[in-house]
């Protein structure tokens, strides 16, 4: 077990090379793929559109015969679904509506906006170019193209895609399962009354599991497990029987209750329990039998920051996604913001477009244990491990929050 302090970016490297994703697949209906993370490549089996179709409520003419200002016939009409039977007439066009295929004989539709129409004719008033607001078969997806690749999380444009080419199952890595729970013998549920004024809610448990949801995790909640080492170990155990992952909350740091640690080591091993970041520097990783351990810190703040920025990396790995590197940007320091050099700080910060600039300020109590911090925030101020305290004016990363905080 390593006792020293990891920076943050040892930290995710030791977790990242550890991690074998799961290959395990399962065909889930569409309905219920967002956020899942597809197995194999998804290659188009049709055209989109499978058909020469109008982009305008208008008529369907040759452009060449429109720029004649002569009147052309209308022959009949189009409408989606229901397509002009024949051909085009000489000197003549067809009434047609928004994805309404082409007559076949036709190449430009003119908005009806821009012709002026008599009973049965219209002229055109504007210059047609072929072309104009056709929506060409394959222009938005080519038969035959890999429309998506494996270990892609399916959001809910990719879920539109997939039924734009017919599919209704997608193949998808079976879920991760992660155990939960939360320790302490001050916490109490709620919904029930606090016994006494030193008691609190167990608020981890819930902020934790809601994050997991975020990550389209099996989340198995073994609820919350007073300090004692026997119950502690007995939830390790069944934890450990049924799950890939199991995360606790508390109980890591060097406290006389601080038992998680000390079952954790005589149950599996620890890899290293210290990362050099604010909030959250007890932070445990390590193996119980075939599943992973996180063993997040008690402060409400250290364990939201900690699942956000060091489990959830790993979690997608696992659930084998390509595990796209987090959005940051570079921001000015509306303000002095405190920081001592040792650890990374992830600062709760509110950002904001002023002019040209973004500008960015901590907001809130940074104490780990304000959870109204993360709740006010929109993003991380993220500051180096050897960094100072910042002067305003000086260049600072953001990282704005991502689906599990917003
Ligand atoms: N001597 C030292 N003391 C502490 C150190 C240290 O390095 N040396 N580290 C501090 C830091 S940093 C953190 S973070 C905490 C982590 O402590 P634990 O993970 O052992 O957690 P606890 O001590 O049990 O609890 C800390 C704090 O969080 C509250 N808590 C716990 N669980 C929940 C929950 N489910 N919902 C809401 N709040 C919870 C708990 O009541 C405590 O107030 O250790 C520092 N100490
Ligand atoms: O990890 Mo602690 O969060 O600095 O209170």
């Amino acid at each position: 077990m390593s006792d020293k302090w990891l920076p943050v970016s040892a930290a995710l490297a030791a977790m990242q090379s550890q991690i074998t994703p799961l290959t395990a697949t399962e065909s889930v209906d569409l309905t219920v793929a967002l956020d899942r993370v597809l197995a194999a490549p998804v290659y188009a089996p049709i055209d989109v559109p499978g058909f020469d179709n109008s982009a305008m409520d208008g008529y369907a003419v040759r452009a060449a015969e429109a720029n004649t200002g002569e009147p052309l016939s209308v022959v009949g009409s189009a409408y989606a679904g229901h397509p002009f039977d024949g051909k085009l007439p000489k000197a003549s066009c067809v009434r047609i509506m928004t994805g309404a295929q082409m007559p076949a004989d036709a190449d430009a539709v003119i908005m009806q906006e821009q012709v002026k129409r008599t009973d049965a004719a219209i002229v055109c008033q504007a210059t047609v170019q072929a072309g104009d607001n056709v929506r060409l078969r394959g222009s938005d997806i080519h038969q035959d193209a890999m429309l998506l690749t494996a270990g892609q999380r399916l959001t809910a444009t990719h879920v539109g895609l997939l039924a734009s080419i017919g599919i209704a199952k997608v193949e998808v890595i079976r879920k991760v399962k992660v155990a939960l729970f939360s320790n302490g013998d001050e916490l109490v549920q709620p919904g029930e009354a606090l016994p006494s004024s030193s008691h609190l809610y167990d608020s981890n448990r819930f902020v934790l599991s809601a994050m997991l949801q975020r990550l389209a995790v099996e989340v198995i909640d073994l609820g919350h497990i007073a300090d004692d080492p026997e119950a502690l170990e007995a939830v390790f155990q069944q934890a450990m029987r049924s799950a890939d992952v199991v995360i606790s909350s508390a109980g890591v740091s060097v406290g006389d209750a601080d038992f998680t640690k000390d079952v954790m080591a005589k149950l599996g091993h620890i890899e290293f329990w210290k990362i050099a970041m604010k909030p959250g520097k007890p932070f445990a990783f390590g193996q119980l039998g075939s599943s992973w351990f996180c063993g997040l810190p008690g402060n409400p703040v250290a364990a939201v920051v900690t699942m956000d920025q060091i489990v959830q990396p790993m979690l997608r790995q696992l659930a084998g996604e390509q595990v796209p590197v987090p959005t940051t940007f570079t921001a000015e320091a509306a303000c002095t913001i405190k920081k001592r050099p040792g650890r990374t700080d992830f600062q709760r910060g509110f950002f904001e477009q002023k002019d040209a600039k973004l500008l960015v300020r901590p907001i809130g109590s940074q104490s780990s244990a304000v959870l109204t911090s993360v709740a006010q925030a929109n993003c991380f101020i993220i500051l180096e491990q050897d960094r100072d305290t910042v002067a305003t004016g000086e260049t600072v990363t953001l990282q704005p929050f991502d689906a599990l905080l917003t």
